[in-house]
């Protein structure tokens, strides 16, 4: 993707335009202080020059003269907006840093939001909302803290104020180099948020690669992968890699992460010629005569005045950096919206108690080129167990990441007691729907937190939480624990603990089965014991269908001893139906099933 044009600009007005969103009062109060803070200086710069003017004149005809009052007055005049200028930069100060804050929790709430929003996970696999998270992700990531961009323009924009005002003063002189000041700090300022902004993304586009620099050095010092590395004896391995990684990145940041030299001529070589054309100017006016001694003191307290103003320090690098990801947050918001279908038909109260049914169910993942389902046809009675079995990338795993609606069919349709699931409102369907994935999450937050994430309104129902716990037989586990329900399941906190594989899969069921007493209809478990041994899968599993028993319930598993027990099995292969039955029926009619149960059971046997 072509960066848009004018990116800097865009990302730092951006961030501008999203302040009265925040807070309108905050905003006001910042545009006020902001020229506040521009012009109480003026004013002492202004006094002091008109004071230097009056001295002469004051001295000579001594105290209590017109010229000694007025010499007085802007003495005051002086001190006051001097003290004044103190106290509102301050407010100044505080304000901005507000505001910012605000921005970024904003920004954050946006992301967390508009990636949230659509109903399945495709666009996660999507290439351009991806292009657009690696920027985002980066929001609060070391300099890369929008906060830091307001604090940055609420710094300049007085000191810009102050070196407008100070070329008007300029430009009383000579209207030509008034102006050439007015153009020259713009000019300067944008063509610097370029190099910032270029300098910024070069560091964020390699992060990728930071990271995984980074990762090595985490596998090291980390105790997980701690088992492997030293079997295998790869602390060299990954030590050598870690310092050849780490000097070719640091190589590049030298060569690309830096201002470049032909940006640099030209801000200093502008800013050297104007600030020399303007002295020598000045120095031959006064020279000649064409200037009073006063004036010639204003005008040299403007040119100072001038250089007040910095395009070319940290902060005006982190009103670039800062602003960077915020145009892709924005985009992310504004186009990752919810499908734009509203829901058309209700699902029935307490749905599914007839059916759900795959009709002529095609399905591609996006950017796919093999279809996992064409012309799928299965009917799920309402109240029943069924078992899917089927070789690795059958297409099991899909077939129930379609019935929780995380991914849509591109043909054919998915209905639930005759509702089209397309038609229906999708939140209405997942508080039915209780799913437990193979690659499910463990939360490194409390068992409590772990287990009634299933059905969060009945977090501190602990009876029903033991409920969960008993029939996956991890209540004693749990009140062995340093802080029983609320131990946190990680040893990288305090008091907190790892669990055994299989432990983590009894309490991922134990999840499961809590979103159950939350009201979910239907279960389902994707391979969801693999961790424990034959013997514990079947027996959990026989738990399971006496606990859900009258629920419809839809189990994948690789192990013929759990799968048995369900009412029906149906096996897929080529993403269609190719058996379909209960145990007896298939054995009887021998066909693939019969042979991998048998392959299975002697297997064990032996
Ligand atoms: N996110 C994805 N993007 C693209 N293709 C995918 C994705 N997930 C799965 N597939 C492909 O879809 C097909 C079906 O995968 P699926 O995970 O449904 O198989 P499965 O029967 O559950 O396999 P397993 O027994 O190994 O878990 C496979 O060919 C797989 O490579």
């Amino acid at each position: 993707m072509a960066p848009p044009r004018f990116e800097t600009g865009r990302a730092v007005l951006a961030v501008v335009r999203l302040l009265p969103r925040i807070s309108r009062p905050r905003t006001a109060l910042l545009v006020t202080t902001v020229v506040l803070t521009a012009a109480l200086p003026l004013v002492t710069t202004v006094s002091t020059g008109l004071l230097i003017g009056t001295v002469p004149e004051a001295a000579a005809d001594g105290s209590g003269s017109a010229a000694a009052d007025r010499a007085y007055l802007l003495l005051a005049v002086g001190a006051a907006a001097l003290l004044a200028a103190r106290l509102v930069f301050n407010v100044h100060r505080a304000n901005a840093h507000i505001l910012g804050r605000e921005l970024e929790l904003f920004l954050q709430n946006r992301l967390v939001g508009a990636v949230a929003r659509p109903i399945g996970t495709a666009h996660l696999e999507d290439d351009d909302v991806l292009a657009l998270l690696r920027v985002a992700r980066q929001l609060g990531a070391d300099f890369i803290r929008p906060e830091r961009a307001v604090q940055g323009l609420s710094a300049i924009a007085p000191q810009f104020l102050e070196a407008a005002g100070a070329a008007i003063v300029l430009s009383f002189f000579n209207i030509w180099i008034g102006l050439a000041w007015l153009v020259a700090w713009p000019a300067v300022f944008l063509l610097m948020q370029a190099e910032y902004n270029r300098v910024g993304k070069t560091a964020y586009l390699r992060s990728t690669e930071m990271r995984e620099t980074e990762y090595l050095r985490d596998l090291a010092i980390t105790a997980e992968p701690a088992k492997e590395l030293r079997v295998w004896g790869l602390m060299d391995w990954i030590l050598g890699r870690y310092d050849r990684q780490w000097a070719e990145r640091m190589d590049y940041s030298d060569r690309h992460q830096r201002i470049r030299v032909r940006a640099a001529v030209i801000v200093i070589g502008t800013l050297l010629a104007l600030t020399t054309a303007t002295t020598l100017t000045l120095v031959n006016a006064g020279l000649a005569g064409l200037v009073g001694f006063g004036a010639l003191g204003v005008y040299m307290v403007a040119l100072t005045g001038m250089f007040n103003f910095s395009a070319f320090d940290d902060v005006a690098a982190f009103v670039a950096f800062g602003s960077l990801p915020v145009p892709a947050i924005l985009a992310l918001d504004a186009e990752l919206t919810p499908a734009a279908r509203p829901a058309t038909a209700a699902l029935p109260a307490g749905a599914p108690t007839e059916a759900i049914r795959f009709e002529g169910v095609g399905f591609a993942y996006p950017g796919a080129e093999r279809s996992v389902f064409e012309g799928l046809d299965l009917t799920v009675e309402a109240g029943t167990s069924l078992a899917v079995v089927g070789h690795n990338g059958a297409g099991k795993t899909s077939l129930v990441k379609l019935l929780s609606g995380l991914y849509e069919p591109t043909s054919g349709r998915i209905t639930v007691d005759g509702v089209d699931l397309a038609e229906a409102d999708p939140a209405v369907w997942r508080t039915s729907l209780s799913a437990l994935f193979q690659d499910f999450t463990r939360y490194q937050l409390s068992v409590r937190d772990n287990i009634t994430l299933g059905a969060p309104h009945l977090a501190d129902d602990t009876d029903r939480i033991w409920k969960a716990c008993e029939p996956m037989g991890i209540r004693e586990l749990i009140e062995s624990l340093p802080d029983g329900l609320d131990t946190v399941l990680s040893s990288e906190y305090d008091g907190g603990t790892d669990l055994s594989g299989g432990q983590w899969q009894r309490i991922a069921l134990a999840r499961a089965l809590f979103a159950v007493q939350g009201g979910a209809k239907v279960l389902i478990l994707d391979e969801p014991a693999a961790a424990l041994d034959v013997r514990a899968e079947a027996e959990l599993y026989e738990q399971f269908l006496d606990i859900t028993a009258g629920l419809t319930t839809i189990v994948i598993s690789h192990r013929f001893s759990t799968v048995r027990r369900a009412d029906r099995i149906v096996v897929l292969d080529g993403g269609l139906v190719v058996e379909d039955g209960a145990h007896d029926d298939l054995m009887a009619l021998g066909g693939r099933y019969a042979e991998a149960f048998t392959l299975q059971a002697s297997r064990l046997a032996r």
